[in-house]
């Protein structure tokens, strides 16, 4: 089982719901929710320190944060070190922030990205492997 952990601001909740249950019908992941557990307005920042904090000390093996753009909460998250957050709209990002970047969080904007791309984001970014090569040493060069 793949160890991820999700977490979202009330801009994300809604969403992070979805994608919760998405993965439980999907099956191989272990999920934990580390909050917000209601749409009442909270602080993103909390929520990306903690779901970054859960991938850097191998907690989780990889992550997916929401806010209402995915902006701030990646933000937040690309703070700890060893941190690469990806804010992805397309299927083409998300396969791209972890063939080309080895993205280890994947970040969502419940304001942004409808239900259904959603899940097909989600999909092709967990399924999708670095490619290593040129891009190994690129992404070490992040620090
Ligand atoms: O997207 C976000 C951060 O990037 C937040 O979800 C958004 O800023 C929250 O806004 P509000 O307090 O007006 O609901």
């Amino acid at each position: 089982m793949t160890k991820l952990v999700l977490a979202a601001d009330h801009g994300g909740f809604e969403l992070k719901e979805i994608i919760k249950k998405f993965l439980a019908e999907l099956g191989g992941y272990a999920v934990k929710d580390i909050g917000a557990y209601s749409a009442e307005s909270v602080d993103y920042p909390e929520y990306g320190h903690k779901a970054a904090a859960a991938v850097a000390s191998g907690q989780a093996e990889r992550g997916i944060i929401f806010c209402g753009t995915g902006i701030g909460i990646s933000i937040a998250a690309n703070k700890t070190a060893g941190i690469r957050a990806a804010n992805c709209v397309s299927e083409y990002m998300a396969e791209m922030s972890r063939s080309h970047n080895d993205a280890n969080i994947l970040a969502l904007g419940g304001r942004i990205v409808e239900p259904e791309l959603a899940k097909k984001i989600v999909k092709i970014w967990l399924d999708t492997p670095f490619a290593g090569g040129r891009h190994e040493r690129r992404v070490k060069q992040i620090g």
